[in-house]
C-alpha cells in the first residue's frame, strides 16, 4: 500500500507534564511497511510516544509532521486504547460506527461490521450491549471497530493486555494479516515473545529516551544497552 501521510517524522518532541519531563526528546521516522514494537518498562513513556504519534497529545518542544492534509490524516490511522472507551450501543453498531461517521448506509456497515467481529475472533452476540463484553472481548471488539476503515497506520497499546494465550494468538494473527496487507502497524506492548514473533522494527524506551532503535531481528540477537538486554531477559533492574 502506497501511504498518503506516510512517513511520519517526529523531531526532538518532547512532552512535559506537571513540572516534568515525560517523553523525548525523541527523534524518529516512521514509513515504509511492517510492525514497529515499542517496548520498555512500566513508565518509560511507550503509551505517551505512541499517543503523541497519533496526534492526541499536546508537543511542547519539537514537532510531529504528517504528510498530507488534516483530514487525510484523521481518516487513515486508527488508535487502538488498552482501555477501550465504550459506547452506550450494542456491539454490533460499536464496531461500525466509525462507517456510519462517514456515511457509509446503515445495512452496509452493519454487514462490514459482522465481518469485522468475525475477523478478529469475536464471537459473541451483537446485537449485546458492548458492557456486557469481557476485557478481552472489548479489546477484540476496539481492534474490529479500528480494522474496519482499513487504517494505513495503526497504532495499538498493548493490544492483548488482559487477553489469554488462545486470544493472543488470534489477534497476532490479525495484525499480521493486516501488515501483510499493507497497514504500517505501531504497537506497544510488555510481552517479549510477542515482540519476537511480531516486531519488524523496535523502540525501546527508558525513561523517556528513546535508547535502542532497529530491526527486530538485530535487537533481540545483541540489545546494545544494558536496559535493553535487561528488559528482554526479565532481569529486574535495581
Ligand atoms: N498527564 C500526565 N501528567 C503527569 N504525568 C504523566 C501524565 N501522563 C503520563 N505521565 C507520566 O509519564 C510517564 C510515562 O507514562 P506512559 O503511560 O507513557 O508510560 P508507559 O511506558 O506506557 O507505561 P506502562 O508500561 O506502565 O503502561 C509515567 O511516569 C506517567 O506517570
Amino acid at each position: 500500500m502506497v501511504s498518503a501521510i506516510l512517513p511520519l517524522v517526529l523531531e526532538d518532541v518532547e512532552l512535559r507534564r506537571q513540572g516534568k519531563r515525560i517523553l523525548g526528546p525523541v527523534s524518529l521516522t516512521l514509513e515504509g511497511e511492517g510492525i514497529t514494537v515499542v517496548m520498555g518498562p512500566n513508565g518509560a513513556g511507550k503509551t505517551s510516544l505512541l499517543r503523541a504519534m497519533h496526534g492526541l497529545e499536546r508537543i511542547n518542544r519539537g514537532r510531529a509532521v504528517w504528510q498530507g492534509g488534516a483530514e487525510d490524516v484523521r481518516a487513515r490511522q486508527a488508535f487502538v486504547f488498552q482501555t477501550p472507551v465504550l459506547m452506550r450501543r450494542s456491539v454490533l453498531d460499536c464496531i461500525a460506527y466509525p462507517l456510519i461517521l462517514d456515511g457509509v448506509a446503515r445495512r452496509d456497515a452493519r454487514a462490514r461490521g459482522e465481518a469485522a467481529a468475525e475477523e478478529v475472533g469475536l464471537h459473541v452476540t451483537l446485537s449485546a450491549p458492548v458492557s456486557v463484553l469481557s476485557g478481552g472481548e472489548r479489546q477484540k471488539m476496539a481492534l474490529a471497530r479500528a480494522l474496519i476503515r482499513a487504517p494505513e497506520v495503526l497504532f495499538l497499546d498493548e493490544p492483548c493486555a488482559n487477553l489469554d494465550l488462545h486470544s493472543t494468538a488470534e489477534i497476532e494473527r490479525v495484525l499480521t494479516a493486516a501488515r501483510d496487507r499493507g497497514t504500517r502497524i505501531v504497537m506497544s506492548t510488555h510481552n517479549v515473545g510477542q515482540a519476537r514473533r511480531l516486531a519488524d522494527d523496535i523502540l525501546f524506551l527508558f525513561d523517556g529516551r528513546l535508547i535502542e532503535t532497529g530491526s527486530g531481528d538485530a535487537f533481540f540477537a545483541g540489545p546494545g544497552t544494558p536496559e535493553a538486554r535487561a528488559h528482554i531477559n526479565g532481569d529486574l533492574l535495581p
